[in-house]
């Protein structure tokens, strides 16, 4: 983490973590604490609540997890610590780093987010592990819901993407959550994010104790390292110029935001029309599936990863050289977040914000949010209209292939209402046992693609 390092002289020791810790750090690479580190640690071991700001890639996961753990290791306590998140794919990604730190020490995560089963994580549960890492709405399921599970004696909160937690969407769960936590004179509370909400009322939902806030860069700023621009055309031509960029940076890892899960459907079926190795991520597809797609581009499997804005927070691919917002976001602290998903940890990278007729005002804002203009993208539009017709063409299977999908999901979900409705008339009498379809949902698309283009070149 060459620019997020500050001098030599500090080191994790000599900002009082102990031995064991310091040893996982250097295991993972870490050589020195990152500057948000730098900050927090000392507070933290102080046991002062934290309000963490720091920009994108920065290290904030280490700055709460590694106080939490030196805290678990002094006084080992079964759920210890419950950290909030408002991606299930970032949940995830917390437990590993968590694992990855407290690997010497024994620690042990569960993870609770939606799309996954109720039953196994129930079973975690009941082991009574030293961190929970949780989305709200399925944490308070399981609070309702699961005989003998309680929070009541966690020894540390954490929200990470705070601002997200604290909004109106989570505003019911997070207050069911906050209710059955110990009070906060008894906890420490931790809130990260890269972007945080100024509204005092909204930080008073945390219910912080005199906490201490740290901000280690200016309010909202982006990575140096990261190389932004924008490409201001024509709605109509969006698709074209995305295949175009996409064709000169082949070889690169690229993530691709759309607003909607159509349209994030659409373009990995159009691109992978094109011979791109296109991977799509989005919150109509099965849980199972969305980890699937995720690993695929983790591992290189698939170069480039088409998303709606559950990929734009925290996730953590060091890999991604490019960030292409194909439709610009709707809310301006959202580009912070997706731009950072690439130039993390001090690496660089680029991103190329798609700005059309309808999109000034949106774009104005977020230069006005990063405080400063950004230079355009160079293309050469006549290169670039050279591929018109085989995007459209291959925009054309797409849509095609989208209503074949829809139709066979329709047709599966009239199955399955047809058999749910025999089953119950016929709830006195035993079915012989059919053997059960293959869910139906069972490519990488969520939406059962593959299946689909198989079946089609059979009838070929
Ligand atoms: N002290 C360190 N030295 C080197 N690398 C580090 C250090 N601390 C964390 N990292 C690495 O930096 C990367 C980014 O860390 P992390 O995901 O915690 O960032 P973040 O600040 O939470 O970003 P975001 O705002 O996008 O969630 C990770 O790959 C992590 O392993």
């Amino acid at each position: 983490m060459e620019d997020n390092q500050t001098e030599q002289a500090v080191t994790f020791k000599s900002l009082g973590l102990n031995d064991a810790l310091c040893e996982a750090c250097e295991k993972l690479g870490w050589k020195n604490p990152s500057k948000i580190q730098c900050e927090a640690l000392p507070i933290a071991f102080q046991k002062r609540d934290i309000i963490g700001l720091a920009e994108t890639g920065s290290g904030k996961t280490g700055a709460f997890a590694l106080p939490i753990l030196q805290a678990l290791l002094a006084t080992p306590q079964r759920l210890f610590a419950l950290v909030l998140t408002p991606t299930r794919e970032l949940a995830y990604q917390i437990s590993e780093q968590f694992e990855a730190l407290g690997s010497s020490i024994g620690v042990k995560c569960a993870v609770i987010v939606g799309g996954m089963d109720m039953m196994s994580q129930s079973i975690a549960l009941a082991k009574k592990p030293h961190i929970v890492i949780a989305t709200p709405g399925r944490l308070v399921d399981h609070l309702e819901n699961t005989k003998g599970f309680s929070l009541r004696s966690i020894q540390y909160l954490v929200m990470d993407e705070a601002d997200r937690i604290l909004n109106m969407d989570f505003e019911v769960d997070l207050d069911k959550i906050l209710k059955i936590l110990p009070p906060s004179s008894t906890r420490s509370t931790y809130l990260y994010s890269a972007t945080m909400t100024k509204k005092v009322a909204k930080l008073q939902r945390a219910s912080l104790r005199d906490p201490i806030k740290i901000e280690v860069s200016d309010k909202y700023a982006t990575v140096d390292k990261l190389q932004q621009t924008y490409l201001f055309i024509p709605s109509k031509f969006k698709d074209v110029y995305l295949v175009s960029i996409l064709n000169d940076m082949s070889g690169k890892s690229i993530i691709v935001f759309a607003s909607t899960c159509t349209t994030t459907l659409r373009l990995a079926l159009l691109t992978r029309n094109l011979g791109f190795t296109t991977v799509p991520l989005h919150g109509q597809m099965s849980q199972t599936k969305r980890l699937g797609a995720l690993n695929k581009f983790k591992g290189k499997a698939r170069s480039i990863l088409i998303a709606t804005d559950v990929a734009s927070r925290g996730l953590d691919i060091p890999h991604v050289d490019v960030v292409i917002n194909y439709d610009i976001p709707n809310h301006s602290k959202d580009y912070i977040h997706r731009v950072g998903r690439t130039a993390r940890a001090g690496r660089s990278g680029k991103s190329i914000t798609f700005v059309t007729q309808y999109d000034i005002e949106l774009y104005q804002r977020i230069e006005f949010l990063i405080g400063k203009q950004l230079p355009q993208y160079v293309t050469q539009e006549d290169e670039v209209m050279t591929l018109l017709e085989r995007v459209n063409e291959a925009d054309r299977q797409a849509r095609i292939q989208m209503k074949e999908i829809e139709d066979e999901r329709k047709d599966h979900r009239q199955k399955r209402k047809k058999k749910e409705q025999n089953n119950h008339d016929d709830i006195q009498v035993e079915q012989p046992k059919k053997k059960r379809k293959k869910e139906f949902n069972d490519s990488e698309n969520g939406f059962g693609v593959k299946k689909h283009l198989k079946k089609k070149n059979k009838n070929k």
